[in-house]
C-alpha cells in the first residue's frame, strides 16, 4: 500500500527535505506520496493573513480558523472519513512514542497540521475531530517555534516502519523501543579499526564467543539504562 502524507504549513519549504535520502527512496519506490501545502493559499486578503490577537488577551498571536477550514475542504474533503489521520504537533499533546509510530505506519493517509505563533484556534482541532481521526502529539518537554520540525520527526519515525521500507527489517526488530524489546538503551557500538587513537574495541567483541558477546551487550544496556533512563526500568 502507498501512504499519502500531506503537510499544511506557512513554511511548506520545510518539507523539501523529504525528497532526500531514505525518505526520498520511499517516495521513488512508491511507498509514500508527499504533498506540502502553503496555508496562505487559502487566505483571501492582500496580506494573506493567517493570524490574529488572542481572544481574552495574552501575549503573541493565534492562527485564525478560516484558512485551516478552507484548506481542509480543499485537501481532505468535506465528508467525514475516520480512515484519515490528522496530526497536530503541539507542546500540550500526548507524548509521541514508538508504539504510536508503529500504529501510524499502517495508516493509508496522514495529514500534518503545522501550527506557528502561539498555536491554532482550538475550534480547528474540534472541527477536525468531528471529521477524521485526530492526534495531538508532543515530541517532548521542550518548546519549538512551530509544528514543522515535529512533523518531520514523526514522519521519519513512521515511514521507516512501513513494511518494505528498510533494507534489513531485522535491524528494526533489535532496536530499543521496538515491540518485544524490553525498554533498554542501545549498548555501545564499535567497528574497525580495532585500535584507534590508543583506544581498543572491547576484547569480548573480538572473541567470536556469541554467548559472552550477548551477555556483555545486555550488561552494558542495563548499566546505561539504569544510569540515564531509570524511568524505563520500572
Ligand atoms: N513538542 C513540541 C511541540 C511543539 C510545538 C508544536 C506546534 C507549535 C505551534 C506553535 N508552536 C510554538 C509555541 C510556542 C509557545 C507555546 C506554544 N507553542 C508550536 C510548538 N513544541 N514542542
Amino acid at each position: 500500500m502507498t501512504m499519502r502524507l500531506d503537510y499544511l504549513s506557512i513554511f511548506p519549504g520545510y518539507f523539501d527535505v523529504l525528497d532526500i535520502s531514505l525518505l526520498g527512496k520511499a517516495v521513488d519506490n512508491g511507498l509514500v506520496e508527499v504533498h506540502a501545502h502553503d496555508l496562505r493559499d487559502w487566505t483571501h486578503d492582500r496580506h494573506r493573513t493567517v493570524d490574529d490577537t488572542p481572544c481574552g488577551g495574552g501575549a503573541g498571536m493565534v492562527m485564525k480558523p478560516d484558512p485551516w477550514g478552507e484548506a481542509f475542504d480543499g485537501i481532505i474533503g468535506i465528508e467525514p472519513d475516520p480512515s484519515v489521520h490528522v496530526i497536530f504537533p503541539t507542546p500540550s499533546g500526548i507524548p509521541f512514542t514508538q508504539s504510536a509510530a508503529q500504529e501510524l505506519s499502517t495508516v493509508e493517509r496522514v495529514v500534518f497540521c503545522c501550527g506557528r505563533y502561539e498555536g491554532i484556534d482550538h475550534r480547528v482541532i474540534d472541527y477536525a475531530r468531528t471529521m477524521w481521526t485526530v492526534h495531538e502529539l508532543s515530541l517532548g518537554d521542550y518548546v519549538l517555534n512551530g509544528g514543522e520540525v515535529a512533523a518531520l520527526a514523526i514522519t521519519e519515525a513512521v515511514v521507516r516502519l512501513i513494511p518494505g521500507f528498510m533494507g534489513n527489517p531485522e535491524s528494526l526488530a533489535e532496536e530499543s523501543f521496538s515491540p518485544g524489546q524490553e525498554r533498554l538503551l542501545e549498548y555501545p557500538l564499535f567497528t574497525r579499526p580495532v585500535s584507534w587513537r590508543g583506544m581498543d574495541v572491547p576484547e569480548v567483541l573480538m572473541s567470536g564467543h556469541h554467548g559472552r558477546i550477548a551477555e556483555w551487550r545486555r550488561e552494558e544496556s542495563l548499566l546505561l539504562t539504569r544510569d540515564r533512563r531509570p524511568d524505563l526500568t520500572d
